[in-house]
């Protein structure tokens, strides 16, 4: 039977990576890549395509920041497939970064030196703004909308005698501290990515609880520090191109520095090759290559909570009611313009 594999944010970087790693592990798969810009989307599969000829490679319009086009893009997928093997849940952004140049320099000189390079905890913030579903923008990319689509696609993802499953590409930047159950969205903090993966962590924890007896097993990842457009945006390219020596050299002391694509989506391609019951509700599976190069994938205990991850997930679903609510207020405003305008016509 041919597994079906959807992966969000498909088109660059730890996506398209993970695209070229699971159709040399599987020729027979049906690879869907789920991106909200077609033309580059265009351009992975023809790369994808170039080195897999053979490869059934389908593209799908999502955008995941917003709530109409995650419906559209789950009622296709519904369309299309009887099943979801893997949906990789990967898409996300950090929108205007700032790094901290003082706290850099502090940390360089004190204790917590490998970690500040590891998790860049005290050194990056990012300025966020409401998108068009009034929701704060890397809260509905990097999670709402992922969490849509896992409700949308239940009747294909919790089916009988079929397990099916999702995996979270989240951070080492998740941090406990960062988010706050009564601000889920983080309107008013300065550090959004952080709290949105460890939104992320938590939600995942919660889907096991809640959707383990039917079928679907989640898993979140980290794919250490690689070098994407994600990370690029950080700071001016001369830059990177200047520290990137030192960058190899710092890999010799944190196996975290995975630096490639490929090498960060090494967690996501184990996972692939697990058997689902294997794995560790409360792991987070980190992608980690050797000062030698050689990749490999090492589960760490995520800092999450029971109490925590049921608050948000209840807290999701009666967003998930509001948002669904106003869609349709829309929809009938819509409607009733369109009727109004057919009659004066
Ligand atoms: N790079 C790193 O060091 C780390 C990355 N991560 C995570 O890895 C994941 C992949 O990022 P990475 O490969 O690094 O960066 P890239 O910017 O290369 O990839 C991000 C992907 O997400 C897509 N995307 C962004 N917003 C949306 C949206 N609204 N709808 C659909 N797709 C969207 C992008 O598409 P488009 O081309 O249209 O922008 C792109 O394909 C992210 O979740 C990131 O947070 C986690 C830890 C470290
Ligand atoms: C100011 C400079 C001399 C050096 C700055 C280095 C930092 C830009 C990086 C140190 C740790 C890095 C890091 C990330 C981005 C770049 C650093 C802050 C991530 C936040 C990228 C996205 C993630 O999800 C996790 C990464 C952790 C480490």
């Amino acid at each position: 039977m041919e597994r079906v594999v959807v992966v969000t944010g498909a088109n660059s970087g730890i996506g398209l990576a993970l695209c070229e790693r699971l159709l040399c592990e599987d020729g027979q798969l049906r690879l869907c890549l789920a991106c909200r810009n077609m033309q580059r989307a265009e351009a992975a599969r023809s790369a994808l395509l170039t080195s897999h000829p053979d490869a059934r490679v389908d593209l799908l319009h999502l955008d995941v920041g917003s709530v109409q086009s995650v419906l559209a893009a789950a009622q296709e997928i519904k369309a299309r497939y009887r099943r979801v093997d893997f949906l990789y849940l990967n898409a996300g952004i950090m929108p205007n970064p700032h790094v901290d140049i003082r706290a850099f320099f502090k940390g360089l000189f004190s204790r917590n030196v490998i970690n500040m390079f590891s998790t860049a905890e005290g050194l990056l913030t990012q300025q966020d703004r409401l998108n068009a579903d009034g929701l704060q923008e890397v809260f509905a990319t990097n999670l709402f909308g992922h969490f849509i689509l896992i409700r949308e696609l239940e009747p294909l993802l919790c089916q009988a005698d079929l397990t099916s499953h999702v995996v979270w590409t989240s951070s080492s930047n998740a941090r406990r501290s960062a988010f706050s159950i009564q601000d889920i969205q983080h309107r008013n903090g300065v550090e959004p990515y952080s709290s949105s993966k460890y939104a992320s962590d938590l939600l995942s924890l919660a889907l096991n609880r809640h959707k383990n007896s039917q079928g679907l097993v989640s898993s979140v990842i980290c794919p250490g520090l690689v070098m994407t457009n994600l990370t690029y945006g950080i700071l001016p390219s001369f830059f990177w191109t200047l520290i990137m020596p030192i960058m190899y050299l710092i890999r010799i002391f944190t196996n975290t520095f995975t630096l490639t694509p490929h090498n960060g989506a090494e967690a996501l391609h184990w996972l692939f090759l697990q058997k689902p019951e294997s794995l560790d509700a409360r792991a987070k599976y980190h992608s980690q290559t050797s000062g030698l190069g050689r990749n490999y994938t090492q589960p760490r205990q995520m800092d999450v909570d029971s109490e925590t991850c049921e608050a948000l997930f209840s807290k999701l679903l009666d967003l998930e009611k509001v948002v669904r609510r106003k869609l349709s207020e829309k929809q009938a405003e819509n409607d009733a313009h369109q009727k109004y305008l057919s009659e004066v016509e």
